[in-house]
């Protein structure tokens, strides 16, 4: 797997030393309350199980599947919810967790559904974030790293369903993909 990698960006020490920030600025924000954590799967599953370990306070798991890349580093545009919550978050304090926000359209649109489901406040945290690609505009509220406009794979991150497995993440190289 490491073969088709052109050069990793971050290794699994900067990795984790980033999930461990995140979790102290969370806990922090977040003292007295509960979070109804949800995991957008299936890119953001290594990193959530990750995060949820480094905040302490109470936090309730719960997850959706949304897909609108397929087998592509292009998104198709159109985003599926393949798998809805199995618990209402009516009165619940949301914190969305993401891999990436790219284009933006996956989380645009889950953020607005979210929003018709009342719950007490909705906050958003995404590993990376790579603005050059936006299309729509999605509010950050805990970021891990800013990246380039390169196709990124490893630790839950896929090309076409392989990497995800990779401890680091790294640019894939394009001779893989074109
Ligand atoms: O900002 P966007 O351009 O919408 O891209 C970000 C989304 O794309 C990826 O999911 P994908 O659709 O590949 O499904 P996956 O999580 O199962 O890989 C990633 O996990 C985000 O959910
Ligand atoms: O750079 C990426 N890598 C993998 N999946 C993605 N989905 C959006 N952007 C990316
Ligand atoms: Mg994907």
């Amino acid at each position: 797997m490491m073969n088709d990698i052109e050069k990793v960006v971050y290794t699994k020490e900067e990795l984790a030393a980033c999930v461990k920030r995140l979790g102290q600025q969370i806990s922090k924000d977040y003292a007295g309350k509960e979070i109804f954590a949800v995991g957008i799967l299936k890119g953001a599953v290594i990193f959530f199980a990750d995060l949820v370990r480094a905040i302490d306070v109470p936090v309730q798991l719960d997850f959706m599947a949304a897909s609108s890349y397929g087998d592509s580093t292009q998104t198709s545009g159109t985003v599926k919810i393949l798998k809805d919550l199995d618990f209402s978050v009516e009165g619940k304090h949301v914190l969305i967790i993401e891999d990436i926000i790219d284009s933006g359209l996956t989380l645009n649109y889950l953020l607005k559904n979210f929003k018709e489901r009342k719950p007490a406040s909705v906050k958003l945290c995404a590993l990376l974030d790579k603005p050059e690609r936006r299309k729509v505009e999605v509010k950050i509220d805990y970021s891990g790293f800013t990246v380039p406009d390169d196709f990124l794979v490893g630790y839950g991150l896929d090309y076409a369903e392989k990497y995800r497995n990779l401890p680091c993440i790294g640019i894939l190289k394009k001779e893989i993909y074109s």
